[in-house]
């Protein structure tokens, strides 16, 4: 897909700002070698004792992060200037840069420092001491536009920052990745990027008012002013779809920010993918916080108290179990610990004493009092084969089984019996909403289930810690050998006694513990690929995007992920398709945060043309959400359209549509209810390359053909909805979808219809 070069657009000053951008990439690079430099410094530096390796390991990292950074900043350095009306001009870039004068002003200020503020939010009628503002565009190294606003007039103008710029990069063609949006942060949306990270803000917005764009850089925003606390707990950007976060993904980088964990509901627990699909009112059942007293009832569920005695054999005597004995080892473990699997050890501990106990009766000896006592070496053997008997152990897993989350979720899934059991006062109806057989793929709704589930059962690390404790003694005893061999190895023709004392040799330099803790591996992963494998991480802060669609038991866990409650959540109440989703924030977010969260708003609309809107605002109010469609800041340049085809020429127009779009510049998509997906990416896949569609999708590639939920949150060019009445029919909350489908255009849109056009989209007729 070509895109367009911006062409040298004459200014009188053109020349004086290359002039001054090409001293700044001089900067640049030199900042550029120096840290390529320390870094290839450090990389060689001799580590020797644990402290140095670490030392080194944390420079090597911070140099790398450096050189990212600098690399980062390559495209678009210089964003703009302004003139201050009682100082010199300021110059506004990706990052900051020094000026040789250390007591001046810098050579290039980064856009997330505060001097930089003004650039975004002076206006004509607040200038806060600015009396022109302008924006520099380059194209590589070269400067080839400026924009200019002169702000001393006191006349309120348009209410933009940076008019030109910003509808210069509105009318860009989309290359199916979200760029930055530094150069033209507008006003409202830099108050929110910069806004306090104490509690949770809650940025309500319409479709393409930029929720996405603030949320991210807000992110870099909140790692350039919370750098160290930030890069140490790391920062967790949680999005919709895989999609959607592959659409998303270059932002950060292109700010330099290479240390954010991006993942979607499905891949926040540590090792999972869940990627199954199940019906909406499966995944509202499983997203009610009640969930919580129905895992909790599922786990208690599992640690039984037989109807009647239980019987083991151990060395041919038949052992009996009541239920009362049952009982009191259960009571004996629930004391012991909350959590199923580090109690089990009680249980287990409980039982066997009690087996053994009777073991000792049946074969005629007492162990505690009697006539014929045991010594403790005895009772110790008795307990030793009582405890190592299958049949021992096979009962104790039947009454207290160990318990992984997965295994919890599947075993009360896949059994009705157990469902009814953990769910008293349901309606049968909701309660088969939750059986599934055994072997279906895990979903996005499971995943704050499973890890609910494993805040019940709690982890029992002791084999793992008895391994580790293993391989410590493994490199202490190699660290050892090492040594020796070293020692056995030093010269023995050395005839004088006092010179064989003054040399040294390996082992009186270091030590074996501290050679084998050298030996250990050091840990070079970063915040985020540590955060990413660890469940029991919590983060600085949290971004999370499309924030409506989330359930309350996904709150749940993204709370319990972020104790501090600093959270950005951005997303639009007219836009939530899943039944589990938010109506109203207060609602959704007060059982978890309390009061502790506060909400801005977004009102402009950047992404969708005028006349698109119009159709889309229809919707909007047609589905009683009460919201209203936000002000397009731009007009079209192409009036949407609509066609009726009949359900038999559907899929051939479709096909036809795209593949005349797919020749002009930028991205296209179909949107489409799921029961056409295929049938319609098959048609255009016969006439374009590059097509995709579902979880896969990739506009960068070619066509995609999406449904509303998958669609969500993306942006193209040109968009073509197929069968809107389907759309509204079948979408749980059909008109968000359609509302949804009608937004992601950019600049064209076409809906075609296989029956009469919807009511609703009666101004497309
Ligand atoms: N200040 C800005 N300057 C340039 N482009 C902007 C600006 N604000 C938003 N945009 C662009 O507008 C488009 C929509 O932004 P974004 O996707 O963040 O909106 P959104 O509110 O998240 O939309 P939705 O609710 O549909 O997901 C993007 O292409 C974004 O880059």
């Amino acid at each position: 897909m070509p895109t367009t070069q911006p062409e040298v657009v004459s200014h009188p000053e053109i020349d004086a700002e290359q002039q001054y951008v090409k001293e700044l990439y001089a900067r640049l690079d030199a900042a550029r070698d120096l840290a390529e430099r320390r870094l290839k410094q450090a990389i060689s530096w001799p580590a020797v004792d644990p402290q140095a390796l670490q030392e080194r390991d944390a420079t090597v990292r911070f140099q790398t992060e450096r050189v990212t950074a600098l690399d980062a900043a390559e495209a678009g350095l210089c964003v703009g200037r302004i003139d201050r009306t009682d100082d010199g001009p300021l110059y506004i870039g990706r990052i900051g840069l020094a000026a040789d004068d250390a007591g001046g002003d810098p050579a290039l200020v980064d856009w997330r420092a505060p001097a930089a503020r003004p650039f975004y939010t002076a206006t004509p009628v607040h200038p806060l001491g600015v009396a022109r503002r302008r924006h520099i565009r380059t194209r590589g190294r070269t400067v080839v536009r400026l924009d200019d606003e002169v702000l001393t007039g006191g006349v309120a103008g348009s209410g933009l920052t940076g008019e030109a710029a910003l509808m210069a990069a509105l009318d860009t063609a989309r290359t199916g990745r979200m760029t930055d949006i530094v150069r033209t942060i507008q006003a409202e949306q830099d108050r929110i990027i910069r806004a306090d990270d104490r509690g949770v803000l809650v940025v309500q917005g319409g479709p393409g008012t930029g929720k996405t764009a603030v949320a991210l850089h807000r992110a870099a925003y909140l790692l350039y002013t919370h750098r160290e606390r930030l890069a140490r707990r790391g920062l967790l950007v949680v999005g919709p779809t895989p999609t959607f976060l592959r659409y998303i993904a270059d932002v950060l980088p292109s700010l330099g920010e290479t240390g954010v964990l991006l993942a979607g509901l499905g891949q926040l627990r540590p090792g999972l993918d869940a990627r199954g699909t199940e019906s909406p009112e499966t995944a509202a059942v499983k997203g009610r916080l009640e969930m919580v007293e129905v895992l909790e009832r599922a786990v208690a569920d599992r640690q039984v108290v037989p109807d009647a005695p239980r019987e083991v054999t151990v060395d041919g005597f038949a052992l009996r179990l009541r239920p009362i004995d049952v009982k009191r080892a259960q009571n004996a473990a629930r004391r012991a610990d909350r959590l199923h699997n580090l109690a089990r050890p009680v249980f287990a501990r409980r039982v066997v004493d009690l087996l053994t106990r009777r073991y000792a009766e049946r074969i005629g000896l007492g162990i505690d009092g009697g006539s014929d006592l045991l010594d403790r070496e005895d009772t110790a053997a008795l307990r030793r084969e009582v405890a190592e008997e299958p049949a021992v152990r096979l009962l104790v897993d039947d009454l207290w089984p160990v318990l992984t989350p997965e295994r919890l979720l599947t075993d009360l899934f896949a059994d009705p019996a157990r469902v009814a059991a953990a769910t008293p006062g349901w309606e049968d109806g909701t309660r088969a909403l939750l059986h599934r057989p055994r072997g279906s793929g895990w979903t996005p709704a499971d995943v704050p289930l499973l890890e609910e589930a494993e805040e019940l059962l709690g982890f029992d690390d002791s084999a793992q810690r008895a391994r580790a404790e293993r391989d410590r003694r493994r490199r202490l005893a190699e660290a050892q050998e090492t040594l020796d061999v070293l020692h056995g190895s030093r010269s023995i023709d050395l005839d004088d006694e006092h010179l064989e004392a003054e040399v040294l040799s390996a082992g009186d330099l270091i030590s074996a513990e501290e050679l084998a803790e050298r030996q250990r591996a050091l840990d070079t992963r970063t915040t985020a690929e540590r955060a990413a494998a660890d469940r029991t991480w919590t983060f600085g802060h949290v971004v999370v995007d499309e924030a409506q669609e989330l359930s309350a038991m996904a709150w749940r866990l993204l709370v319990r992920r972020c104790p501090t409650r600093s959270m950005t959540a951005v997303g639009d109440l007219a836009q939530t398709g899943t039944l589990a989703g938010a109506a109203a924030w207060d609602e959704t977010l007060r059982p978890h945060v309390g009061d502790a969260w506060r909400l801005e708003e977004l009102t402009v609309n950047y992404r969708t043309p005028a006349e698109i809107m119009a159709v889309a605002a229809d919707v909007l109010a047609a589905g009683g959400t009460g919201a209203s469609a936000p002000r397009s800041v731009r007009p079209g340049t192409a009036e949407p359209w609509a066609e009726v085809t009949g359900e038999d020429g559907l899929a051939a127009r479709a096909a036809g549509v795209v593949e005349e779009w797919a020749a002009q510049e930028g991205t296209t998509a179909v949107v489409a209810p799921a029961g056409r997906v295929a049938e319609l990416t098959a048609a255009v896949a016969a006439r374009v390359d590059g097509v995709s569609s579902g979880t896969d999708a990739d506009s960068s590639q070619g066509p995609v053909v999406l449904t509303p939920t998958e669609a969500k949150g993306l942006e193209f060019d040109a968009v073509l909805v197929v069968d809107p009445q389907r759309v509204l029919d079948e979408g749980v909350r059909g008109y968000n979808d359609l509302y949804v489908a009608l937004t992601r255009a950019t600049q064209r849109l076409g809906v075609l219809s296989a029956g009469d056009l919807p009511a609703v989209l009666a101004r497309l007729a």
